[in-house]
């Protein structure tokens, strides 16, 4: 750091991107912490089982789209069997202490909505393009700093670096069928990124996309440009004004 040195005592974390299809996770406690790590976890893929006595209108839905189990019952330490990540997320200290007291006796990793510091992990504030993802940590001290920053970030990355991050996947493919040369495609990959690809892209100009593909993609160029941008199955219908899904700033 230039200006600031660190002072204190810095949180101590791991940062990973968990694969976490079809893993049982269980929440306990569907209100409105719950329900967001629910979604959080069903877009991840995860089998989700939620307690919660009281489950919303939301959550109903969810069961009932055959997105999550609920059951709806006060938690009981039986709930834990077969499960690989718990979030207590009750409103109640004593309820979020005793799932994470279970599932420390069982080696399950534990989420506690109320107490970062027992935790054993916690969620970050996300930007998604596809398969970009950005993730921010205040290492606890800032929700809310982190909520900001996530809409700052989805501001700079917007929905076009879907298609852009979708095309050099696609790039990198061709060049690496072709054979391997990590000095030449380093030099390559790094001036399209670096180059005016993605203004292109936001703009929607093909003819100019194709160009700078065509060195890769030759006679392909524009027949890829157009398929990953104009027909790409993310891209709403064009009516909207929108390129691609953006995530709601809420
Ligand atoms: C430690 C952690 C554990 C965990 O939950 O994983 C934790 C803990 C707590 N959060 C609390 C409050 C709020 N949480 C949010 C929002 C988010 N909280 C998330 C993560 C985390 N929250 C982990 C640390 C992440 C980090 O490193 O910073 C995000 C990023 C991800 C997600 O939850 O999916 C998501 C933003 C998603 C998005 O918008 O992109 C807001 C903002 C708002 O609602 O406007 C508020 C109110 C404002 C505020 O308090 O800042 C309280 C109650 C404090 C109290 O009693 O006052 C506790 C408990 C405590 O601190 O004791
Ligand atoms: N980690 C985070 O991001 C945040 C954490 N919090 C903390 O999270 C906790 C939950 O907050 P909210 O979701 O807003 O509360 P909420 O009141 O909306 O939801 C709590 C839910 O837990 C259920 N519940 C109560 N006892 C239960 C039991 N024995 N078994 C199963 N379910 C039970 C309730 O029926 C309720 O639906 C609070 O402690 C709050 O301080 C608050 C904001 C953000």
């Amino acid at each position: 750091m230039e200006k600031y040195e660190f002072y204190g005592e810095s949180f101590l974390s791991y940062p990973v991107f968990l694969n976490i299809k079809d893993l049982p996770c269980l929440v306990v406690g569907g209100g409105r912490v719950g329900l967001r790590k629910t979604l959080g976890l069903v877009d991840a893929g995860a089998r989700v089982r939620v307690i919660e006595p009281r489950p919303s209108e939301n959550l109903l839905e969810m069961e009932k789209n055959g997105q999550v189990q609920i059951k709806a019952a006060e938690f009981v330490p039986e709930d834990l069997g077969g499960m690989r990540l718990v979030f207590a997320a009750t409103q109640k200290a004593e309820v979020n202490a005793l799932v994470a007291q279970e599932a420390g006796k069982l080696g399950i990793w534990c989420n506690i909505a109320d107490d970062p510091s027992g935790s054993d992990f916690f969620l970050p504030a996300l930007v998604k393009r596809g398969d970009l993802m950005l993730a921010i940590s205040t290492g606890g001290k800032s929700p809310a700093l982190a909520r900001k920053l996530r809409m700052d970030l989805e501001k700079i990355f917007d929905a076009a670096y879907l298609p852009f991050l979708e095309l050099m996947g696609r790039l990198r493919e061709i060049l690496l069928a072709e054979g391997h040369d990590p000095e030449g495609h380093r030099d390559l990959f790094r001036s399209l990124v670096e180059g005016p690809l993605l203004e292109y892209i936001r703009m929607e100009d093909m003819e100019t996309v194709a160009l700078l593909l065509e060195p890769i993609a030759g006679a392909d160029a524009m027949a890829l440009a157009v398929s990953v941008i104009k027909e790409h199955p993310a891209r709403k219908s064009p009516e909207k004004g929108e390129c691609f899904p953006e995530k709601e700033g809420s």
